[in-house]
This record gives structure tokens, C-alpha cells and sequence, in this order.
């Protein structure tokens, strides 16, 4: 039988955690604040964005919204980031992604503060995190949420065989990173990799970002594998789900994280406890 991996829950529990530690930060008259900057009306993007700005109210963040037209230049973009660099109230700026053709997202992305950098993207961050540097830096959100539910659940990764589908920057290779630096075996497969499952069948952990329903299913993996599946996309009726199709009578996965409600609100409640990080970080208050 397969088990489900409760992301909802853990995401919840450290949303709490992340609330008293704004009240804690208030009592100091401290407020962690968070920008997000949207650009065009996809409405995939705008959802996630409303559930980012409604979790940041919520948790008592401060949070403000730049909402830009698909027309928006390169030189307006990157005066907002700028703005938002230079604005005290805000600890924590992300640029959804992804912006339109004719913006350079590598640009927009390196004019971030490092500092401010709360999706963990700019590459003084990526690097830190490929270094395996000690010390404060941010790291993107979903492999981090994605190691904090592994340490949840227990799953010991070390000396242990991963396969990560998928190598984008804001998925795939942060989190290939982390898993390296939990002492784990590390293999990436993309989409030039040929019989992706010829991998998938050796893992202990394999961890699909692909964005492609049903790209793996029950006999792409071992007996006894945990499945992290990242993806968001819709079934052949139309509903959400992941990467993974399965049964739940599975003969070969102990343990997946559902979509929804697996992956998804851990990346949210990890934007809201990394914001609330960064503040600390940049008063030198904390750990
Ligand atoms: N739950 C959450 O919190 C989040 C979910 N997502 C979801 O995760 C999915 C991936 O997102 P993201 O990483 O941004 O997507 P990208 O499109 O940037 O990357 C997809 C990756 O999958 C690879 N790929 C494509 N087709 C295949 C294939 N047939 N076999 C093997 N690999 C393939 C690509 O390879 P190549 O590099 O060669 O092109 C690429 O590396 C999406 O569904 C997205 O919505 C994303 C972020 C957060
Ligand atoms: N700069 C930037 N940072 C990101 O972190 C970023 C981004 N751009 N662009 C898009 C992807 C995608 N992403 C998701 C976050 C939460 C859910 C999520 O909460 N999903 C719910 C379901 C939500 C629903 O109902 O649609 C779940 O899986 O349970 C999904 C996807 C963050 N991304």
C-alpha cells in the first residue's frame, strides 16, 4: 500500500511556527515583509501569487504586490527590483517566474539584492548553495520544503541512491545540490537522457519536476521507493496532479507526496519561513 506523504500538514505546522516567530520579531518592532512581482495575467501565476500574498497575511507578514502588464520593458523591470532593493520595509523580493520572451530573466534575477534574494535564484545564492558554504543564504523554495518534509518523515538520505527528473533552476538543480550535501548518490535525468525509468527503477528517492502528467508510473520505480512528485498539471480529466500516475494497491511505492497537497504548500510555507529568515538575518537577530 502505498503512503501518502502529508505536505498539507507539515506546511501547516511550520506556518504556526513561522507566526510566532513574526509575533516574537513585532514585539521588537520588527515586521518581515515580502514583494512579489508578477508580470503578465496567466492565471496559473496569479493564482499562486494570491495564495503566497494571502499565506504572508495571514502569518502577519507585511506584504506588497507589483502587478505589471505583459508590455512592461526590461528597464522598468529592472528599476522595480531596484526599488524594492533599496526599500526597508521589504526583507524578501521574488519574481514570479516565468516573464515574458522579451524580458532577460537572468538580468532581472541578477539585479536582486543577494541579501533580498528570497526564491534563492541569484547566482551568488546558487553558488553558495553548489559550494555547500556555511552560513545565511537563501535557497529555493521547493527543494527546501522538499528536504524539510524528507527530515519530517525521517527518510535518511545519506550514502542513499537519488534520482532527480528534471534540472531547471528553480527545481531540478537546487535540489540536486541539497542532496549532495545530505552525503546522498546523485543522479539527474532530463530530457535528453534516454529511458529515463532505466534510472528511476534503481532509486531509493526519486524526485520528479518534469511538469508532464504520467511522465512516471508504479513499475518506473523499486520496491520500498519514496516518490516526491513536483509536478502541476492536469489529468486526463482535467484535475490537478503530478508527474506520477499510480495505484494506490502500488507494489512498489512505500511512500508519495500527493498533488495537491503535498510538495505545493511546503514551497509556500517555506517562502514564509525563509522571509521571516532573512529578516532575522538582516537585523542579526536569531540564530
Ligand atoms: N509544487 C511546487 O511547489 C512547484 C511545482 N512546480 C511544477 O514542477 C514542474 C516542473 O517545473 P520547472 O522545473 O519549473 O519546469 P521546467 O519546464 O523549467 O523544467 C522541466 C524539466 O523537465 C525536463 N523534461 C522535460 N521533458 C522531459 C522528459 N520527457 N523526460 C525527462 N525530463 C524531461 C526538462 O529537460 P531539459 O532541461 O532538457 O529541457 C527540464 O529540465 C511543473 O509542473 C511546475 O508547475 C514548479 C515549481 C514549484
Ligand atoms: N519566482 C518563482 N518562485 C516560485 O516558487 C515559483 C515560480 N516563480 N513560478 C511558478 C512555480 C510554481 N510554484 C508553485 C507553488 C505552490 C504551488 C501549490 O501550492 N500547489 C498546490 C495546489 C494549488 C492549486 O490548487 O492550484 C498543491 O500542490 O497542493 C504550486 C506551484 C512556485 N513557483
Amino acid at each position: 500500500m502505498v503512503q501518502l506523504i502529508n505536505g498539507k500538514k507539515v506546511a501547516n505546522d511550520l506556518n504556526l511556527e513561522t507566526k510566532k516567530r513574526v509575533i516574537r520579531l513585532k514585539k521588537q518592532d520588527v515586521t518581515p515583509g515580502l514583494a512579489v512581482v508578477i508580470v503578465g495575467d496567466d492565471p496559473a501565476s496569479q493564482r499562486y501569487v494570491r495564495s503566497k500574498e494571502k499565506k504572508a497575511k495571514e502569518l502577519g507578514i507585511f506584504s506588497i504586490k507589483r502587478a505589471l502588464p505583459e508590455s512592461v520593458t526590461q528597464s522598468e523591470l529592472v528599476q522595480i527590483v531596484k526599488d524594492l532593493n533599496h526599500d526597508d520595509r521589504i526583507n524578501g523580493i521574488l519574481v514570479q517566474s516565468p516573464l515574458p520572451d522579451h524580458i532577460d530573466e537572468e538580468q532581472i534575477i541578477a539585479t536582486i539584492d543577494p541579501k533580498k534574494d528570497v526564491d534563492g535564484f541569484h547566482p551568488v545564492n546558487v553558488g553558495k548553495l553548489f559550494l555547500n558554504l556555511k552560513g545565511h543564504y537563501p535557497v529555493a523554495c521547493t527543494p527546501k520544503g522538499i528536504m524539510t518534509l524528507l527530515a519530517k518523515y525521517k527518510i535518511n538520505l545519506d550514502g542513499k541512491n537519488i534520482v532527480v527528473v528534471g534540472r531547471s533552476s528553480i527545481v531540478g538543480k537546487p535540489m540536486l545540490a541539497l542532496m549532495l550535501n545530505a552525503d546522498a548518490t546523485v543522479i539527474d535525468v532530463h530530457s535528453h537522457t534516454d529511458d529515463i525509468s532505466k534510472y528511476t527503477k534503481h532509486a531509493d528517492i526519486v524526485i520528479s519536476a518534469v511538469g508532464k502528467y504520467a511522465i512516471l508510473n508504479d513499475d518506473d520505480f523499486k520496491p520500498g521507493a519514496v516518490v516526491i512528485d513536483v509536478g502541476q498539471n492536469m489529468d486526463e480529466n482535467g484535475k490537478l496532479a503530478g508527474d506520477v500516475a499510480y495505484k494506490a494497491k502500488s507494489d512498489n511505492i512505500e511512500f508519495i507526496t500527493p498533488v495537491p497537497g503535498g510538495v505545493g504548500p511546503m514551497t509556500i510555507a517555506t517562502l514564509m519561513q525563509q522571509t521571516v529568515d532573512m529578516c532575522e538575518w538582516s537585523k542579526k537577530i536569531g540564530k
